[in-house]
C-alpha cells in the first residue's frame, strides 16, 4: 500500500494495529520527545499514551542511559539505517516488570530492541522509532539450556539474505580497528557501497529479483575482499568493508575493482537480465575523527557525494565535505 493510497479508514485500522500489536512502539523526534507510545508500552509501564506524548524520553524513563542511547540514535538519524540491541548486550532498554507465569523467575522483561529511521516525504529523518520485543522466554530458556542448538547471538550476527555479518558485528570490528590504528599509526579505510536504483529494480522486476541482486552483489564482494578485510551487509541496499592497512590510494584501487566486478553481474528475470551498478564512499582513518562513528560517518558522507554526482562512481572523503 503506497502512502498516496492511504485513506482515513486505513489510518483508523493502522492505529488499531499499532495500539494492539504485541511489541512496543515508541516514536521520538530529534529532541527525544515522545510522539507515539503504543498500547504495549502503556500496559507494561503504566504510562498512558496521552501522558507520554511530548515528554522527554529520559525524564519519562530515567533507567535509559542517555549518552549511550543518544550515540546509537544519532547514527540512525544521520546514516538513515536501523540499529539494534539484543538482550545479551543489554538485558532491557525499558525497565518493565516480568509478569509471565512460566518465566516468572525473571524480575524484569528481557528485551531486544531495534531503532529504525522514519523518513519524511522529503527523505529527511526527523523521527526514529524504537521497537521493543519481549524475549524473556528466550532468555530464560537460553540460561536453562546452554548447549541447545545455535545461540541467538550467532543467529543475530548474520544477515539472513546474504549470510554476511550484519552491521552490529562489523561495527565492533571497526571500533577495534579504530583503536588499533590510533595506537599503531597505520592507515585503514572504510568503504560503504550502495546498490544503485534498487527501488526501481524492485518496482520493475519484483522483490525476488531485488533480493537476488543483493545476493549476487554480496557474493561478488565476498570474492573481491581479502581474508583480512571485514565485510558486512550494513542494512537495506548498503554494504560496508573495513579495509585493513589500506590507505586512500589502495582503498580507491580496491573500491574501483569492487565497482567494476559488480558492473559485470547479470541477474536473470523473465525478460531481459538486470545489470547492477553501485556507488562507493571511502574514508581513510584520520586524526580528526574522535570515534569510530565519525570515521563511518565520513565514509557515508563520501557516499552521499557519489550519489549526488549521479551514482556509479567512487568518492573519497575530503574534510571539506565535513559539517561535523
Ligand atoms: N528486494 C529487496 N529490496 C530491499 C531490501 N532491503 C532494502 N530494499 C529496498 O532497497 C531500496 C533502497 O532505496 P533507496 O535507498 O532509495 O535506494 P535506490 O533505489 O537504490 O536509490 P539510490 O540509492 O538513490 O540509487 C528500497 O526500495 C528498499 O525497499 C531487501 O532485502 N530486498
Amino acid at each position: 500500500m503506497s502512502n498516496a493510497n492511504i485513506d482515513l479508514g486505513d489510518i483508523h485500522w493502522l492505529m488499531d494495529i499499532l495500539q494492539n500489536i504485541d511489541v512496543g512502539l515508541v516514536v521520538l523526534d530529534h529532541n527525544y520527545n515522545v510522539q507515539l507510545w503504543n498500547g504495549f508500552m502503556e500496559s507494561h509501564s503504566g504510562i498512558s499514551p496521552q501522558k507520554a506524548k511530548d515528554q522527554n524520553l529520559f525524564e519519562l524513563c530515567p533507567e535509559i542511559p542517555g549518552d549511550w542511547f543518544k550515540q546509537k540514535s544519532e547514527a540512525v538519524f544521520q546514516l538513515k539505517t536501523r540499529t539494534f540491541t539484543i538482550w545479551e548486550q543489554r538485558p532491557y532498554l525499558f525497565k518493565f516488570k516480568n509478569y509471565r507465569p512460566i518465566t516468572g523467575r525473571a524480575a524484569n522483561m528481557y528485551q531486544n530492541t531495534s531503532i529504525i529511521p522514519l523518513e519524511s516525504v522529503d527523505k529527511q529523518v526527523d523521527h526514529i522509532c524504537i521497537i521493543v520485543y519481549d524475549v524473556t522466554d528466550v532468555a530464560m530458556n537460553r540460561q536453562d539450556a546452554e548447549n541447545a542448538g545455535r545461540s541467538l547471538s550467532e543467529l543475530s550476527q548474520t544477515d539472513h539474505l546474504t549470510e554476511l555479518n550484519n552491521r552490529m558485528i562489523w561495527e565492533q570490528d571497526v571500533k577495534r580497528e579504530f583503536t588499533r590504528c590510533r595506537r599503531s599509526g597505520t592507515p585503514s579505510s572504510i568503504a560503504i557501497l550502495d546498490v544503485d536504483n534498487l527501488r526501481n529494480i524492485n518496482a520493475g522486476f519484483g522483490h525476488n529479483v531485488g533480493d537476488q541482486v543483493l545476493k549476487v552483489v554480496a557474493e561478488s564482494l565476498r570474492q573481491t575482499t581479502r581474508q583480512t578485510d571485514f565485510l558486512c551487509r550494513f542494512g537495506g541496499d548498503l554494504f560496508a568493508v573495513l579495509l585493513i592497512d589500506s590507505d586512500e590510494s589502495s582503498a580507491t584501487e580496491f573500491a574501483e575493482r569492487m565497482r567494476h566486478n559488480i558492473a559485470q553481474l547479470e541477474v536473470a528475470t523473465n525478460n531481459q537480465p538486470v545489470q547492477v551498478t553501485s556507488s562507493i564512499g571511502l574514508a581513510q582513518i584520520n586524526n580528526r575523527f574522535d570515534s569510530h562513528l565519525r570515521w563511518m560517518l565520513a565514509a557515508n558522507k563520501a557516499l552521499l557525494h557519489a550519489k549526488q554526482q549521479g551514482g556509479n562512481q567512487t568518492t573519497l572523503y575530503h574534510p571539506k565535505m565535513s559539517e561535523f
